[in-house]
């Protein structure tokens, strides 16, 4: 199953490219820019990292963040996680990234914008890798500073193809972002946002009725609500599960208690994701592995999760055909009889 899983061609569609920085390139990234973590070494770096839930998840996240501060910087880390897609065989990925994050303690938006963007196309160019990026609200932030990061990500209208909702879920429901949505789908920007993570299953229908959204993000407590699993069958609206993620930050106590199984089995477009690969331990092949192994699942099993998420990508049908013969070709040569 590992080396099956391995060569499946693969889309990641939930990856937050500040949760790919690795404690290695932490520390380089804060000698480079003169930071001082508060953590001696990797190993204590890492022995810190125990979240209980998002919010300590979260503080640590947005500390390590701040090593980040050059064009450079975010070249880097963007395309030290298209290398590592190469080797995990992920043909095209949408990435998320969150300016305002960095634009609060004074990097401007097109340093953080420009390097990302500029690493982005040198992975289509140099390892083949597609591409869609997502410029991601805080949530915790008022309206007014969401609309004016917005305004920013405007200018790159060619380079970001949707915007998202990430950040403290609990006390900041979607409908705080329903005008700042509006004006992005108006502009012409697909939406995406995370909503039942930890919130209730109302924040996802906040996510359908008040963002209008083409996918969720995580979406596990749709089990909560057999109304809304209904709702996310009939209308194929994807959810982008992170099944690693959701064990390290406690929203289900083991991956052989997680529902992405469940939900695949009664018709939910799910799709399987590593969020913030450096902090949950596991890019996106062991999430993979994880969601098998826990549940036995055979291949044929495995690749309906590479199939949905071509499904759900922003690409267009012509694209998404080509990536469906990829994957197809994999499966033939795989499943083809010994004769
Ligand atoms: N899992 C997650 N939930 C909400 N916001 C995030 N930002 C980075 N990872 C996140
Ligand atoms: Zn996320």
């Amino acid at each position: 199953m590992k080396g099956f899983i391995s060569g499946l061609p693969k889309v990641e569609l939930h990856l937050h490219l500040e949760g790919t920085l690795e404690p290695e390139l932490m520390f380089t990234l804060a000698e480079r820019n003169n930071v001082i973590l508060p953590y001696s070494s990797i190993e204590s770096l890492k022995a810190a990292y125990q979240f209980h839930d998002l919010q300590a998840f979260l503080d640590i996240y947005y500390q390590g963040a701040l090593v980040l501060q050059t064009e450079q910087d975010f070249y880097d880390l963007t395309y030290a996680y298209l290398k590592r897609c190469k080797e995990e065989h992920i043909i095209h990925t949408e990435v998320f990234f969150d300016p305002q994050i960095h634009t609060q303690t004074g990097t401007p938006f097109d340093t953080v914008t420009g390097g990302v963007t500029r690493a982005l196309k040198d992975g289509e160019a140099n390892l083949g890798i597609t591409s869609g990026l997502i410029m991601c609200f805080l949530r915790d932030l008022s309206e007014d500073e969401a609309i004016e990061t917005l305004k920013q990500a405007i200018l790159y209208k060619d380079d970001i193809v949707a915007v998202g909702l990430d950040s403290s879920e609990s006390g900041n429901p979607p409908e705080k972002f329903e005008r700042v949505f509006a004006m992005a789908r108006n502009t012409g920007f697909k939406t995406v946002a995370h909503a039942g993570e930890e919130g209730s299953a109302d924040y996802i229908w906040g996510a359908i009725n008040a963002l209008k959204v083409d996918r969720i993000d995580h979406g596990v407590r749709c089990s909560d609500d057999p109304k809304l699993v209904d709702y996310l069958v009939e209308h194929q609206l994807p959810l982008t599960v992170c099944p690693l993620s959701n064990v390290q930050l406690n929203v289900f106590d083991d991956i052989a208690h997680h529902n992405i199984v469940d939900l695949l089995k009664q018709g939910v477009l799910v799709t399987i994701n590593s969020d913030d690969p450096a902090y949950f331990g596991g890019y996106l092949n062991e999430n993979y592995l994880a969601v098998a192994e826990a549940f036995d699942l055979t291949k044929q099993e495995v690749a309906r999760f590479s199939e949905n998420a071509i499904k759900a990508s922003f690409l267009s049908d012509e694209k998404k055909q080509l990536l469906q013969q990829k994957l197809e070709h994999y499966l033939d040569i795989q499943f083809r009889p010994i004769i």
